[in-house]
């Protein structure tokens, strides 16, 4: 007789299969009332941990497969010793459960024609309804649904594996693995996610592309070994990866980019403050009201767009804004090339109305910016191509001949991310006075004056080693940023989880994951669901004597609790992303500008269509997994400014 195994409490993840972690192993036997006789269990320890029972109803292929373990009688003693067993495949389960509907048997055998080889020591896979097709559209149309879905098969494992299209994928967690997955390994390959974007995001013509493709020989300065024969100029990943990371990752670089930011991103506050006021015909004593979402939208873009790019850009494309915001709505999407094409017509009509944008921008610009000119090459800033970054690797481009559409793509850096996380950032201080006036008189001390224009401006560097303020960044980042790292597996021989990973996979890092992590976040008055500005800093006690008490004087001191492998909102290892330390400053240096030159409160929550809303905003879940989550809910302020005064 076969004793019923019940459901409660255990979520079942995989069809017909029943998780749980090892340390409820007792209570299997006492729960389900499983008595030694009972029959067609069988089940394994695997590296992970966990221990797998299948279901009793599975009795049948006990008989018709030889290589499952079945553990008849004396189950309580056996299970434990019973270890590496057969584990029936998702093709294999849903084959033979779907075998009485052809339509699905349909399926299932197309889904072999894709599937990348067989292992019998495979980890764990997500449910998938119809082989290669559920959750391949769960990710593309409902993701932050796709990622509860794995976020709750993670709990008790450290790798779940799912089909994206054609691909094997694994979403991944915990230290060991997230290492592994930045670890420069010649098996583990950083640039899946990057030809992903070049080609779906970028519209890379396949000659541009294979030049990517057939370079094997590393991003490193040094070629990979047995490739030392590449000529330098055919060197594609490492000609573009030393752009990057000199213009946006060098100091002097960087903090260049930062100042013309600041000095843009000052001009629109103070602009835009004075034409609200006069619109609204100060009624209300130097307050104006705003709509918080669009004001970024618009502000933030145009100020880091001019920086990046400088200003021939807006003036060539004058809706450049509005098509880069279109297609920042499909990004996500867009990267996995969604088929059949015409289902995602509005898509690609979008991402061809960018890509056209940028193109026609950068031909224009080409013809009209002087390239032998010694002054602008070595200029900090010009007004035709903006920062060094996008200059030099327009002109990379060009002498590595990639086609003009290719020389576009580059536009796609006017990264997004910062603006939502920045919108955040506004959204909580406007509903925290204290915390306001402590960012105030903490950002004060960082104000200089510009030895170039005599204006009094802010110190970057200085600013971004304030504690408190990096506390309230690093939060931001924390909550607001989720983003799927990903790179592929190339060779043999990856193990993770404890489970052989078969070439040609893909791994993602799910940042959500580990960034909501209670155990390494949350404390008993802030959970890690919060919002909590003090959650990265201590108080220690300086050098300095209170005149008053006599005692050392207490300060705050920027200490994050989570490791690397629990924060990694900007990826890590060879990928991480070299627009970092931009991206940081440009994010602090809005804040603190908004708050040392502008008295702001919160007013009301509103839709993002501008009608009331009942409650405040959460993250936009479709937005999960691509870098910055913007709020679904924009918020009404109202903002005074304190300096310089009117
Ligand atoms: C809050 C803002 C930002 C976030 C959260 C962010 C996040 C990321 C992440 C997670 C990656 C992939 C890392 C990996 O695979 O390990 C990446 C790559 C990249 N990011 Fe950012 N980024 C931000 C801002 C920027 C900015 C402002 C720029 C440029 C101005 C930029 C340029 C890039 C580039 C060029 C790459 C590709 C790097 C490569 O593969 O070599 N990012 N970013």
């Amino acid at each position: 007789m076969v004793p019923k195994v019940g459901n409660p409490r255990w979520h079942s993840f995989q069809n017909s299969v029943v998780r749980m972690p090892i340390r409820h192993n007792n209570r299997l036997w006492e729960d389900y009332h499983l008595k030694e006789g009972d029959a067609a269990l069988s089940g394994l320890h695997h590296g992970s941990g966990s221990l797998c029972i299948y279901r009793i109803h599975w009795e049948t292929i006990v008989w018709t497969n030889a290589e499952l373990v079945y553990v008849a009688g004396q189950a309580k003693k056996r299970i434990n010793a019973v270890a590496g067993v057969f584990r029936e495949s998702q093709q294999d389960m849903m084959a033979r459960k779907y075998s009485r509907y052809p339509f699905a048997v349909i399926l299932v055998l197309i889904s072999r024609v894709f599937r990348p080889g067989k292992s019998l020591d495979s980890p764990p896979m997500l449910s998938d309804w119809i082989p290669h097709v559920s959750n391949t559209w769960l990710y593309m149309t409902a993701i932050d649904k796709f990622m509860a879905k794995t976020a709750d098969a993670l709990k008790d494992e450290t790798i779940v594996g799912f089909h994206l299209g054609p691909k094997l994928a694994y979403f991944l967690r915990g230290t060991e693995n997230i290492q592994a997955l930045f670890r420069n390994t010649p098996a583990i390959n950083v640039d899946a996610l990057m030809l992903m974007g070049y080609e779906c995001m970028m519209g890379m013509p396949p000659e541009d592309l294979d030049k990517f493709r057939n370079d094997k020989s590393g991003r490193a300065s040094v070629p990979a070994p047995g490739l030392e024969h590449v000529p330098e100029k055919e060197r594609y990943w490492a000609g573009i990866f030393e752009l990057t990371h000199k213009y946006l990752g060098q100091v002097n670089y960087a903090n260049v980019l930062a100042k013309t930011y600041q000095r843009f991103m000052s001009d629109w506050l103070v602009r835009a403050y004075d034409e609200q006021l006069k619109e609204q015909d100060a009624q209300h004593n130097g307050w104006a009201e705003m709509r918080l979402v669009p004001f970024m939208k618009d502000g933030m873009a145009r100020a880091a767009m001019r920086s990046l790019m400088g200003e021939r850009i807006l003036e060539i494309v004058p809706d450049m804004l509005d098509t880069f915001w279109d297609f920042d709505k499909y990004m996500r999407v867009i990267l996995f090339k969604p088929r059949p094409k015409w289902l995602f017509r509005k898509v690609y009509d979008t991402l061809e109305g960018f890509l056209a944008a940028n193109q026609r921008f950068v031909e224009q610009a080409s013809r009209e910016f002087d390239w032998d000119s010694q002054d602008a090459r070595e200029a900090e800033w010009e007004p035709i191509f903006g920062s060094p970054f996008i200059r030099e690797t327009v002109r990379w481009l060009r002498q590595a001949e990639f086609s003009p559409r290719s020389q576009g793509g580059v536009m796609v850096s006017l990264n997004a991310n910062a603006i939502p996380v920045t919108t955040w950032g506004l959204m909580e201080l406007a509903q925290d006075s204290e915390l306001r006036q402590a960012i105030r008189e903490e950002v004060e001390q960082t104000y200089t004056i510009d030895p170039e224009t005599g204006t009094r401006v802010i110190d970057g560097q200085k600013l971004v080693g304030l504690s408190r303020l990096q506390s309230v960044y690093t939060e931001l980042m924390r909550m607001h940023v989720s983003m799927n790292v990903t790179r592929e597996v190339v060779g043999p021989g990856v193990r993770l989880g404890g489970y052989e990973i078969a070439p040609g996979s893909l791994l993602q890092a799910p940042s959500e994951i580990p960034h909501y992590d209670e155990s390494i976040w949350g404390t008993e008055e802030h959970p890690a669901s919060e919002f909590w500005a003090d959650r990265h800093v201590k108080r220690v006690e300086s050098e300095e004597v209170d005149s008053k008490t006599g005692k050392r004087k207490q300060v705050l001191q920027f200490e994050m609790m989570g490791r690397p492998s629990d924060f990694y909102p900007y990826g890590g290892g060879l990928g991480i992303c070299p627009g970092r330390y931009f991206a940081k400053q440009e994010i602090m240096l809005t804040l603190a500008t908004f708050i040392s030159q502008f008295d702001f409160e919160f007013v009301e929550w509103l839709r993002l269509d501008g009608t009331k809303s009942d409650r405040p905003a959460r993250n936009d879940g479709k937005y999960a997994g691509a870098a910055g989550v913007p709020p679904d809910r924009d918020m009404k302020i109202r903002w005074r400014r304190i300096w310089p005064s009117c």
